[in-house]
């Protein structure tokens, strides 16, 4: 059995090697014709508006990617909400490139749907503490994908350990049910206060307080056994829930009535936008997973669009190279490059490489207050609501 796992090692997909195999055959066919004609090609998910907002991550890993190629390439900055129309656009010999396509997408299309999905819950809950605790639902490769997009779309922090290794954070947590269950049913007292005693002092202190019995018990339970308790969690498994909100409200209530006005209540298990706008009164925050995490990637899709200076693409997408805006009243508009475009609206397209060096810089958190502002911008808290 080989020690290694089943991933594709990030030297393969830098050398073109993650691709689909018709571009390898189009590679020999097009060398075998002596074929190498100058291109532009975009990657777009829908042509037309349609009414969604989406948030685009996954630009950094794109340009390291197609960077060393001789080709230009533009894109709209990361962190940059999008409905409709080209979010890159890449202009040299095909040949440049044409391997690269297959990973190009995926490095853009999985991103962008969890950032997305992140945006949406950050939106949900605009006040309180909403981390990512979804990368155990995924492929571990994944893990700083997810919660980077995660961090793009707003959310506070993060739970896995080795993706704030690659981003350069530290990860954050409470802590597990094991815990609690390896000292013992009636010692979850002994659990907290170990959890107390061994972790760093800038570890906040939340007890898990749903484990072995009533969560209202638990939680004062915990907050006379660990002094100075920041907060609890409580994760309720499904079956045992009943009224999710009546239960965080019944554990408020008596933490502040026994003087534990300080202890914060932290909800998780299987929580996303529609719960969060029904818990974020009740809660101070919340761990939030599988909607996050497993959102299903956008359906980005490459197309030639000019061929030679010629406008060209398949029947059924818009050829020519596209510019697209941000209107002044908020919206997204996309026309042809080179015309005029709408009176005092933004051209979004960016310059990000240049004959294959990178021109643009990525910083997280410049790109995490873009996000922000844009989803201002564009009403996207609104339109969320409007939405349920
Ligand atoms: O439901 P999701 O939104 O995907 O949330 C992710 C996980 O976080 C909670 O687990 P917890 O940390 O309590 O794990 P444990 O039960 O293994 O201790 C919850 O029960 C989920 O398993």
């Amino acid at each position: 059995m080989s020690e290694e796992f089943d991933v594709v090692p990030p030297e393969a997909i830098r050398e073109g090697r993650a691709t689909d195999a018709y571009f390898d055959r189009t590679m020999e066919a097009l060398d075998h014709a002596g074929k190498n004609p100058d291109v532009v090609a975009e990657v777009t998910a829908n042509q037309f508006a349609t009414g969604t907002w989406k948030l685009l991550a996954g630009l950094k890993d794109a340009a390291g990617l197609l960077a060393g190629r001789a080709i230009d390439v533009d894109a709209l900055p990361e962190g940059q909400l999008f409905d409709g129309g080209p979010v890159m656009r890449i202009e040299g010999p095909y040949q440049e490139f044409c391997r690269l396509e297959t990973a190009l997408l995926g490095f853009l299309s999985h991103p962008t749907g969890v950032a997305t999905r992140a945006l949406e819950t950050r939106h949900a809950a605009p006040d309180s503490t909403v981390l990512s605790f979804g990368s155990r639902h995924v492929h571990p490769s994944l893990g700083a994908m997810i919660e980077r997009s995660a961090l793009l779309g707003g959310l506070d922090g993060f739970s896995n350990v080795a993706a704030g290794d690659v981003l350069g954070r530290e990860a954050g947590g409470t802590m597990p049910h094991a815990l609690v269950i390896c000292f013992g049913r009636g010692h979850q007292e002994a659990a907290w206060r170990a959890f107390d005693e061994a972790v760093p002092e800038e570890t906040p202190r939340i007890a898990l307080t749903d484990t072995y019995s009533d969560e209202v018990d638990e939680a004062l339970r915990a907050a006379a056994a660990v002094e100075d308790l920041d907060g609890v969690r409580l994760d309720t498994t499904g079956s045992r829930r009943g009224d999710f909100r009546y239960i965080a409200r019944e554990v408020r209530w008596t933490l502040d009535a026994h003087g534990h006005e300080d202890v914060d209540v932290f909800l998780s298990g299987g929580l996303g936008p529609e719960q969060l706008r029904n818990l974020r009164d009740v809660a101070d925050g919340f761990g939030v997973g599988s909607y996050v995490s497993n959102a299903d990637p956008l359906d980005f899709s490459l197309d030639i669009v000019e061929v030679d200076d010629e406008p060209a693409a398949k029947r059924g997408k818009l050829t020519g190279k596209k510019s697209v805006y941000r209107t002044a009243d908020g919206g997204h508009h996309v026309g042809l490059a080179g015309r005029e475009g709408p009176a005092d609206a933004e051209s979004l397209m960016e310059p990000l490489l240049r004959d294959g060096e990178l021109v643009r810089e990525f910083d997280l958190d410049a790109a995490i207050e873009r996000a922000a502002a844009d989803a201002e911008a564009v009403g996207f808290a609104s339109e969320n609501r409007e939405a349920e």
